[in-house]
């Protein structure tokens, strides 16, 4: 028996009648989520260098977690023991969690895959470990997330059209496992959404054809999967035009593992609702700042007698306090606030331009929007 997912629902606040681009809100038990939105990611139960008060200020409403580092360590039983993630890293709003596919390829040194699922050795310690859609499901009830991910193939980039066929026929296959395990492991407790994935690599009718597996399972949210793996913008953007139509309108979208500010942009200008990725706070740590103009390297010499903030548009608590002349000192220094700041910056920066699109979009201003943002952010060095 399949509970209804009465806990969570999407409402559509406003649609850009030119582009298409949305405003919602996605209503969970922790808490309403307004889209577009930017997710910070936290791998390992923490958005590295930040304390959940400070994501609190910065304005983030929901985190992600990732299933495959958190059952490899500490262990999703000791996570679950400490309250599970909301307890444990005492964060009280949602959270999402991948469903540690991705990362099985992405990380662990050797990986054997098969229909079954995964077989894989930890990229700590060498060890063997079976990882498929019930190992999945169990974890991320351990880990009790508000959203889960199904667990799914994602082909990397470039690849065959047969590996991409092969991931597509997997991930539907994997998917109704996925929801049947979630099913069993949620029964009559409170209950997490699903989210089904989308594959198909760079091919159109691949992608319809995975679309085609997935929508029928009437999950609560659908991601596209599969993108951001090195493929060019381009063919990225092509795969969400033909992906706007088909995906059901009054469900949430999510683009997995995107973006820059651009990519954000064009992304909601596709119909996107969701986004997660890790540039904000890697980038962080090794100085790379995003304004409105592009991407400032803050330990450039230029900035030495620099002392105007990172972005003078920013709200954030670095660029109210402190200058890019102290900011380069201290990522000079190695001191461990360059990194904070930094990350602090520009976690704010990708959630300010996410209430930033929804305002516009809310306005009826978004195309107008979408090219002042575009004709300013050249996506390199500023
Ligand atoms: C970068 N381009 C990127 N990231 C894709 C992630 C992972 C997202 C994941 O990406 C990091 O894990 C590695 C993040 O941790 C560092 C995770 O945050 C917790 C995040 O989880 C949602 C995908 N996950 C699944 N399950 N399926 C996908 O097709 C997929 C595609 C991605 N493209």
């Amino acid at each position: 028996m399949n509970f209804p997912d009465t806990a969570f629902s999407f409402t559509l606040d406003a649609v850009c009648p030119v582009t298409g681009a949305r405003a919602g809100t996605l209503h969970t038990p922790r808490g309403d989520i307004q889209t577009p939105v930017f997710m910070p990611v936290g791998t390992q139960a923490t958005v590295k260098a930040m304390a959940p008060f400070e994501l609190e200020e910065m304005g983030a409403r929901i985190i992600l977690a990732n299933t495959y580092h958190l059952y490899l360590r500490p262990g999703a039983d000791i996570v679950a023991e400490g309250g599970g993630l909301h307890g444990f890293m005492q964060w009280k709003r949602p959270i999402l969690t991948d469903s540690g596919g991705f990362q099985v390829f992405s990380l662990s040194t050797l990986n054997r895959i098969s229909d079954e699922g995964v077989w894989c050795r930890s990229h700590h310690d060498g060890t063997p470990h079976v990882m498929n859609p019930e190992w999945s499901m169990s974890v991320q009830k351990q880990l009790g997330s508000d959203i889960a991910m199904c667990f799914d193939q994602c082909a990397p980039w470039p690849c065959s059209r047969e590996e991409a066929e092969g991931a597509v026929r997997r991930t539907a296959l994997w998917a109704a496992r996925s929801k049947e395990a979630h099913a069993r492991e949620w029964q009559g407790e409170r209950r997490q959404a699903l989210f089904g994935i989308v594959q198909g690599s760079v091919w159109e009718d691949l992608r319809l054809r995975s679309a085609k597996d997935i929508i029928p399972m009437d999950f609560p949210g659908y991601a596209v999967g599969g993108l951001s793996v090195g493929e060019p913008h381009g063919d990225m953007y092509r795969i969400l035009d033909s992906l706007k139509g088909v995906l059901p309108s009054g469900k949430p979208r999510y683009l997995m593992g995107v973006g820059r500010p651009d990519n954000l942009v064009e992304g909601v200008a596709r119909g996107i609702d969701m986004f997660d990725c890790v540039l904000p706070t890697r980038n962080g740590r090794n100085g790379t700042l995003f304004t409105p103009y592009g991407a400032v390297n803050i330990k450039k010499k230029q900035y030495e007698r620099d002392f105007t903030p990172v972005d003078p548009e920013c709200d954030c608590y670095a660029c109210r306090t402190f200058t890019r002349a102290y900011i380069r000192h201290l990522y000079r220094s190695g001191e461990i606030l360059a990194s904070r700041l930094c990350s602090w910056h520009n976690l704010r920066f990708l959630i300010r331009l996410g209430e930033e699109m929804r305002k516009a979009i809310l306005e009826g201003r978004f195309p107008e929007f979408r090219r002042a943002f575009l004709g300013r952010f050249s996506g390199g060095e500023a």
